[in-house]
């Protein structure tokens, strides 16, 4: 595992965004070989959307040739929903790229059957070879994706009932009321992430603090889904300074050494 530890979400935005600017254009994808993104929603990697659109408006990166696939969905909420998943990443990111429309896949939250959409989702995701990069987020709670507390490391996309915690968290869109946040979600699993031949965080706040300590320093643990990244050979967390608030001295100090040196 790689922490890079940055001062502000901001900084970590910037990083962030040429990280992955830098992942594909040294991929240089083409129609028959795009490369393939996993993409989060939610507020922490608003920076990094954002600044990846500036990127591209400055030319430095194209999507023509990034087929990407969402992490998540809510089950009930209709794309045309402001705090659907569709909505947001249209909203936030996909309008503002040269993204083709048919290289964007989501989870499709309205289907008759959640379950046969989540083995259409898993297919196609599967047939396209490994994710090349997976972009994620984390729960304060410590679950990525919508991998719930006691997800199994090896789930795969499925139809998953949120947590009180996560709805709380998530109530903050909807007006601040739990009850409007939708019970359940579609969600790629554990298993899916770690298929990915890279897989990237972004964690910020110190309300995140926790959830990061349980990343780099706990032991893999399903009920902090987001410890399965050291099972990944190839993990990379870029955090805040105010994430790092529960992380020993000794562990930071380690990560922004080892940041320090010349890569081997
Ligand atoms: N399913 C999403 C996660 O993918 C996301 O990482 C998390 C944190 O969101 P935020 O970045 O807004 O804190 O929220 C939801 O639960």
């Amino acid at each position: 595992m790689r922490l890079i530890p940055l001062a502000t979400p901001e900084q970590l935005g910037r990083r962030a965004a040429r990280y992955i600017a830098d992942r594909i254009n040294g991929f240089a994808p083409t129609a028959d070989r795009p490369f393939v993104l996993g993409l989060p929603t939610g507020s922490t990697p608003l920076d990094t959307y954002r600044e990846l659109v500036r990127l591209h408006r400055a030319g430095e990166v194209s999507f023509r040739h990034v087929v990407t696939f969402n992490m998540d969905e809510y089950a009930g909420l209709p794309q045309t929903h402001p705090q659907s998943y569709h909505f947001f990443m249209h909203d936030n990111l996909f309008q503002h790229l040269d993204i083709a429309p048919e290289n964007i896949n989501l989870l499709n939250g309205m289907a008759d059957d959640l379950q046969a959409e989540c083995r259409r989702y898993e297919k196609k995701m599967t047939e396209y070879g490994p994710v090349h990069l997976f972009l994620g987020g984390v729960g304060s709670d410590g679950h990525i994706a919508f991998n719930e507390a006691a997800s199994s490391l090896a789930s795969r996309t499925r139809v998953m009932a949120l947590t009180d915690s996560t709805r709380r968290a998530n109530s903050r869109f909807f007006d601040n009321d739990p009850e409007q946040v939708p019970r359940s979600a579609l969600t790629v699993g554990v298993a899916n992430l770690l298929e990915a031949e890279e897989i990237m965080l972004l964690i910020t706040g110190a309300h995140k603090a926790r959830a990061l300590q349980a990343a780099v320093e706990g032991p893999v643990n399903h009920l902090w889904t987001v410890s399965a990244l050291q099972l990944h050979p190839n993990s990379l967390i870029f955090c805040d300074d105010e994430a790092t608030l529960e992380l020993k001295v000794g562990t930071l100090r380690y990560f922004q050494q080892r940041e320090a040196q010349p890569e081997v």
